[in-house]
């Protein structure tokens, strides 16, 4: 594959394989959830998420999806309990979305699409860096966080106001501030299952912690997200839409649930 990885025909989840072969190993994700086929396990802790604002730096166009991007030179914003032992710190936070209502969410539940999909990156600082954890098994935490159609989210809504800034990709702007802790449901109950990064280079380190309760988002709303480009400046302009990748086979895994 010449050119690089992305969601079109000739560089989509279907052909990532030829470059990056673990696109067909043991632990890939997304997956599809089924509820009636995870076991509830009562010793699982409910997640324990302390953000810290402070930690919000920038706000950037990669040219997969957009991202904003927290100072993890400390453990002031971290994520332990729930399925991890340990500590692990935010890195990032980002979407995955559709050209429409009916699909973009990376994980599914019984074959239900959502139309989009919040995850917020962690990783665990057993190891010295990012990079070095995301080469281990246990080394990154993705809590994944499902968006409804529903009223408009306020909390949202401060992420997508900065969207002019980044329009098309290699754009970052600043972005202080912000508390994700807003993003998330008022229910904490979750799934999770031993997975993997789903883009390239796709690495088996992903403990997944995908939450039962979507978040909403209005349609209006889902018209910003859908306003970004995969596309740089003075190059054609291509629509950020569809950047998720499907489920992947289960191969055994168990999946695991936080309640009854
Ligand atoms: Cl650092 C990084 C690399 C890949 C992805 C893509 C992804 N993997 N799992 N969910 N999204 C997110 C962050
Ligand atoms: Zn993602």
């Amino acid at each position: 594959m010449a050119h690089a990885w992305g969601y079109a025909a000739n560089n989509g989840p279907d052909k990532w394989v030829s470059n990056f072969p673990i696109a067909d190993g043991p632990r890939q994700s997304p997956i599809d959830i089924l509820p009636g086929g995870a076991s509830y396990d009562s010793g699982l802790k409910p997640l324990r998420l302390k953000y810290d604002p402070s930690n919000c730096l920038e706000i950037l166009n990669n040219g997969h999806s957009f991202q904003v991007t927290f100072a993890d030179d400390s453990d002031s914003s971290t994520l332990k309990e729930g399925p991890i032992s340990g500590v692990y710190r935010l890195k990032q936070f980002h979407f995955h979305w559709g050209a429409s209502d009916d699909k973009g969410s990376e994980h599914t539940v019984a074959g239900t699409k959502y139309p989009a999909e919040l995850h917020l990156v962690h990783w665990n600082t057993k190891y010295p860096s990012f990079g070095e954890a995301a080469s281990k098994p246990d080394g990154l935490a993705v809590v994944g966080v499902f968006l409804k159609i529903g009223d408009a989210n306020a909390s949202l809504q401060k992420v997508l106001d900065a969207f002019n800034d980044i329009r098309a990709k290699g754009k970052q702007t600043s972005f202080a501030g912000f508390d994700p802790s807003t993003l998330l449901p008022g229910c904490l109950d979750y799934w999770t299952y031993d997975g993997s990064l789903t883009t390239p280079p796709l690495l088996e380190s992903v403990t997944w912690i995908v939450c039962k309760e979507p978040i909403s988002v209005s349609c209006e709303q889902m018209a910003k997200f859908r306003s970004l480009l995969f596309s740089a400046e003075g190059e054609p302009e291509c629509c950020m839409v569809d950047n998720y990748r499907p489920p992947q086979p289960l191969k055994g895994r168990p999946v695991r649930a936080s309640f009854q």
